[in-house]
């Protein structure tokens, strides 16, 4: 049996296209169920047990071991710190991760930052030798700056259009965000032949895909 751990969301959604398409088996009903377990018999795996995670959690079903392999966001793996191998970049659900706010506060020094992502954000202002006040918030973030809650927000942008909405605007653009395939350690010692089958495929796909862009 192998399990791997999926972020739901937009992270499932962008993968299973690239999942099928490289030959990997998925439940018919993924999109119109609220199961969050699927095993689906398979030759090479006996079951390839697959689950339905919060994408914050991805990491920790994956390091602790209930899961061999996940998929989760580059962002949500570097917030975590979890120790696992990242395996591969599966360049779906892409997006950035910035700072951003109201054009007004752009020239202003940063006060207090709201965002999902509290280490990640702490570290960045650190990094300028910048004492801020971190909210953490765990949505729409967009709104702590509208209405004043942060000077600052740090925090995901794909196409600009919550930003555009909310009349906020990039100050920083601070690292390339898409889906990335991680491994349990010690699984990926115990269980390789059946990790090198998932990995080895989503690889040739994205090499694919890539080429004929
Ligand atoms: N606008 C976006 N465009 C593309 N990818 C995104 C976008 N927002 C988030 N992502 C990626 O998808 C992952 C999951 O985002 P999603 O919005 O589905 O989850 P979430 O809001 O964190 O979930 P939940 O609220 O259920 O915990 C993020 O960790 C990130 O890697
Ligand atoms: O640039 P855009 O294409 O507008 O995408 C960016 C938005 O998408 C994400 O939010 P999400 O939809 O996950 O909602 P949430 O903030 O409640 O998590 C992110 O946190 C931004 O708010």
């Amino acid at each position: 049996m192998l399990t791997v751990a999926l972020a739901k969301g937009r992270t499932v959604d962008d993968l299973m296209p690239l999942w099928r398409s490289a030959g990997l088996p998925a439940p018919d009903d993924l999109d119109d169920t609220r199961a969050l377990v699927f095993e689906i018999p398979h030759d090479s795996f006996g079951t390839l047990r697959m689950l339905l995670a919060k994408p914050a959690d991805v990491p920790a079903y994956v390091s602790l071991g209930v899961a061999d392999l996940g998929v989760a966001g580059k962002d949500v793996l570097l917030e975590s710190g979890r120790d696992v191998y990242e395996l591969l970049d599966l360049g779906v659900a892409k997006c950035r991760l910035c700072v951003a706010g109201r054009p007004a506060e752009q020239a202003s020094r940063p006060r207090r930052v709201a965002t999902k992502y509290p280490r990640l954000a702490d570290a960045y202002f650190r990094r300028f030798g910048q004492p801020v006040e971190i909210v953490g918030l765990s949505g729409s973030i967009e709104l702590a700056a509208v209405i004043g809650l942060a000077d600052r927000i740090f925090d995901l942008v794909q196409s600009g259009a919550t930003l555009r909405a909310n009349g906020l605007v990039v100050f920083d653009e601070v690292l390339d965000i898409s889906a990335r395939l991680i491994a349990n350690r010690s699984s990926f010692r115990m269980k390789r032949p059946m990790i090198d089958i998932i990995w080895n495929s989503l690889d040739q796909e994205v090499r694919t895909r890539a080429a004929s862009q």
